[in-house]
């Protein structure tokens, strides 16, 4: 395995494999999650390049970039023994030189969920995943369901802009208690980190409800919404029923619907989500 800091180098050693390449974008501090991405696209190309990159323009000014956990070296372990050949670590001067003003924005889709909670985070996260695109030319790139929204968005950009890229979605790997894997929950303190599995559960609960028949989203609600307020510090950014597909809001639930929540332990923002009619 090689790691390649420079756009330039990148793009070169990608000229060279074209169609052969398979990219796993991430912000690094990796953990299993990330690993089954990895050993997925090993599956699925002659190269697997593995980018580190905390992407400055998906944070917004109080968010918590500075603090975002950082480890290459504990990094390239995971990375390598997952089957990576490149971790493609560029720095932020490379990616965004001065005189940098071009941004990629994707428009309904990014209106709701993480989009409301934090403006200006997609239009970071598909400006910077383009130009990954763009500098790897992959044929295949893969993203956790974990960030169920982050993937509709991508799927739609690339439809939208015709990136000649297969776009494949993994299902969200999970600790033994049901947390699911972040690299944030490294921020946790240990009573946080049990306050943490009021998300898995909520979800837990809510399917329980569905498979004994309730339909309406607003019982639905007030059940995942009982679980996370059972537990006294963390607090709800949102806790919504949405088609997996548009991410609008509906009445009723089936099993295609999506319970996809956010929620503050402590300092730390945690995602989650679940299709209801899935294990
Ligand atoms: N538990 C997980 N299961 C499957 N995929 C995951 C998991 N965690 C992260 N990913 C995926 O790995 C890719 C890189 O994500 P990222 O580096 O932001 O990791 P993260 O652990 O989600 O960090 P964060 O703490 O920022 O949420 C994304 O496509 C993300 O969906
Ligand atoms: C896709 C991504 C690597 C873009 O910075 C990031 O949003 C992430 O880690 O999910
Ligand atoms: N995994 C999403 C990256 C972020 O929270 O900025």
């Amino acid at each position: 395995m090689i790691v390649i800091h420079s756009v330039a180098q990148m793009q070169q050693y990608a000229r060279e494999r074209r169609g052969e390449i398979a990219l796993v974008p991430t912000m690094g501090y990796l953990h299993e999650g990330h690993a089954s991405l990895m050993v997925e696209a090993r599956k699925r190309a002659k190269f697997v390049v593995a980018s580190i990159f905390v992407n400055p323009t998906q944070f917004g000014v109080n968010e918590d970039l500075d603090s975002y956990p950082r480890d290459l070296e504990h990094d390239k372990e995971i990375a390598e023994k997952a089957g990576v050949d490149v971790i493609f670590a560029p720095t932020a001067a490379d990616m965004y030189p001065a005189g940098y003003q071009s941004y990629l924005n994707v428009e309904e889709i990014t209106a709701h969920l993480c989009g409301a909670s934090r403006p200006g985070h997609f239009r970071g996260v598909t400006t910077v995943v383009a130009k990954l695109f763009n500098i790897v030319a992959p044929k295949v790139a893969l993203f956790g369901k974990k960030d169920f929204q982050q993937l509709a968005v991508i799927r739609r950009m690339v439809q939208d802009f015709n990136f000649d890229i297969e776009i494949v979605g993994m299902p969200i790997v999970r600790e033994k208690d049901g947390l699911a894997m972040s690299s944030r929950n490294t921020k946790l303190s240990p009573a946080e980190r049990e306050q943490a599995l009021c998300l898995s559960r909520s979800i837990a609960a809510t399917k329980k409800a569905f498979r004994g028949g309730e339909r309406d989203v607003a019982a639905l609600k007030k059940v995942a919404v009982a679980v996370i307020e059972a537990e006294k510090s963390p607090q709800i950014d949102y806790l919504e029923f949405r088609d997996q597909d548009s991410l609008l809001p509906l009445d009723k639930a089936d099993e295609r619907t999506l319970l996809a929540l956010a929620v503050r332990v402590g300092s730390v923002r945690l995602i989650d989500n679940s299709i209801l009619g899935e294990d």
